[in-house]
């Protein structure tokens, strides 16, 4: 395939045009002028070519909640976000928690996946935090980290085993923050909203209370620690410290909360219900401000589909989750890049390179030789987010109806068009 005159930016920077030649799923040559000889042609002039983005923060849900989305459905999702590699969290039904559990997500994709999807493996057996997984033989079936992502791990001594065994492997620990004590019953951040809707809170520091012991842990351990979604100023704080001590600890943040906050919430409506939950302004302020200084290393999306049924329920009863694939680039293109808040390079390296390099990945650049992961952006085009019109199961967005311009229009995963805004989807890249 023979893209011609996209724009994109050269490996220091540059905004440049130029053609990308991909034979074999790699990128053969990048260089102006190519020929198309035998070649299919797509033309690019007027759009932006970037690096398949990387969400290393999603929810397929399979096995067990298929109602809620498939590895099929939500990597369709991944590749109309532009999304071309995705690590999928193991809180399914059952828990990816064995090597046999992750080799049926490998299988699973190479039959009906459209991107690159890889496995995270659980931290303790069936996620309830009291027997350690074997990570070595998960490792051997291919897992990117391990997680108990949907629940903290409550046991300082369990986390300390779980970071001493994965330092070992060299395999990173990606946390989800909650101390349970702290929860207390809350559905939302504890703040003004829930006082005005007489609504149980759930407080700052059940977040950043496991933060501050994880990266004491860290220390000890050595290990790479990321902590996921970080949602609070005091998180920040304690991340930008333990970087600042030469600990090797790395953060995601996920576009809703530097989007939103508890002011945004327009009532009992549970599309804004998530875990961790909008906080206030002041923390959405540090949050940007994290983000920009380097402390939050990268954008993720904590895609979370759930079933109209279950997003009916109460604000109290409702599962906490939002979807996020579909929405990601062009939410944060329009609201934070249209208004000079991010240059687009920030934007699109949070979202390619920078996760990519901080979990060892060979993806997330443009490169002759490298593979031909490639996202075309229409960045004047401008639409209306319609839940409708999600390749997701989950209709579940706080972002409907939000107009919103820069939309991913084509989407190459390993040298295969696997998606494009005209001719809709096409076979998954390993089928
Ligand atoms: N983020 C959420 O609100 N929900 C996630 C779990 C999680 O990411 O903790 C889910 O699995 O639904
Ligand atoms: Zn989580
Ligand atoms: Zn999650």
């Amino acid at each position: 395939m023979l893209l011609k005159n996209g724009t994109m930016y050269d490996h220091v920077g540059n905004q440049v045009t130029r053609d990308i030649l991909i034979e074999n799923g790699r990128i053969k040559k990048l260089g102006k002028n190519l020929q198309a000889e035998g070649h299919e042609t797509v033309e690019c002039e007027g759009k932006w070519i970037f690096p398949g983005f990387v969400d290393l923060h999603v929810h397929l849900r399979e096995p067990g909640f298929e109602a809620k989305e498939t590895i099929e459905t939500g990597s369709m999702a991944a590749v109309k976000g532009g999304f071309t590699t995705i690590a999928c969290m193991p809180n399914t039904k059952p828990v990816l928690d064995t090597p046999e559990q992750i080799r049926y997500i490998h299988e699973q994709t190479k039959k009906s996946g459209y991107a690159h999807v890889l496995p995270i493996g659980a931290i303790t057996k069936r996620q309830l935090g009291e027997e350690l997984n074997d990570f070595e033989s998960m490792q051997h079936e291919g897992v990117l980290a391990v997680s108990d992502d949907g629940v903290g791990v409550q046991s300082s001594w369990m986390m300390k085993q779980a970071m001493i065994k994965a330092q070992e492997l060299g395999l990173p620990v990606v946390a989800h923050c909650e101390d349970d004590t702290l929860i207390q019953g809350g559905c939302v951040h504890e703040g003004s909203f829930s006082e005005k809707y007489n609504l149980r809170g759930i407080p700052s520091e059940c977040e950043a209370i496991h933060i501050g012991r994880d990266i004491l842990l860290a220390e000890q351990t050595g290990v790479h620690y990321h902590v996921c979604h970080i949602s609070t100023k005091e998180s920040v704080r304690l991340v930008r410290e333990g970087k600042k001590n030469g600990i090797k600890v790395t953060a995601e943040v996920s576009p809703h909360h530097l989007l939103l906050c508890e002011d945004d919430i327009p009532g009992l409506n549970t599309n804004f219900k998530m875990n961790p939950p909008l906080r206030g302004a002041a923390d959405r302020e540090a949050l940007l401000e994290g983000l920009l200084d380097g402390t939050i290393d990268f954008i993720a999306t904590d895609h979370a589909p759930h079933t109209e049924e279950e997003k009916a329920k109460s604000m109290e009863l409702a599962p906490f989750g939002i979807v996020g694939l579909e929405t990601a680039f062009p939410l944060l293109y329009t609201h934070f890049v249209q208004k000079g808040i991010f240059t687009l390079k920030q934007l699109v390296d949070w979202m390619t390179v920078i996760p990519a390099d901080r979990f060892g990945l060979d993806k997330g650049r443009l490169t002759e030789g490298g593979p031909a992961d490639i996202t075309i952006v229409d960045l004047h085009k401008v639409q209306d987010i319609d839940p409708n019109q999600f390749a997701s199961k989950g209709k579940n967005t706080p972002f409907a109806g939000w107009r919103t311009s820069g939309w991913p229009v084509q989407t190459i995963v390993a040298g295969e068009l696997v998606w494009s805004e005209e001719q809709g989807f096409s076979a998954g890249n390993e089928k």
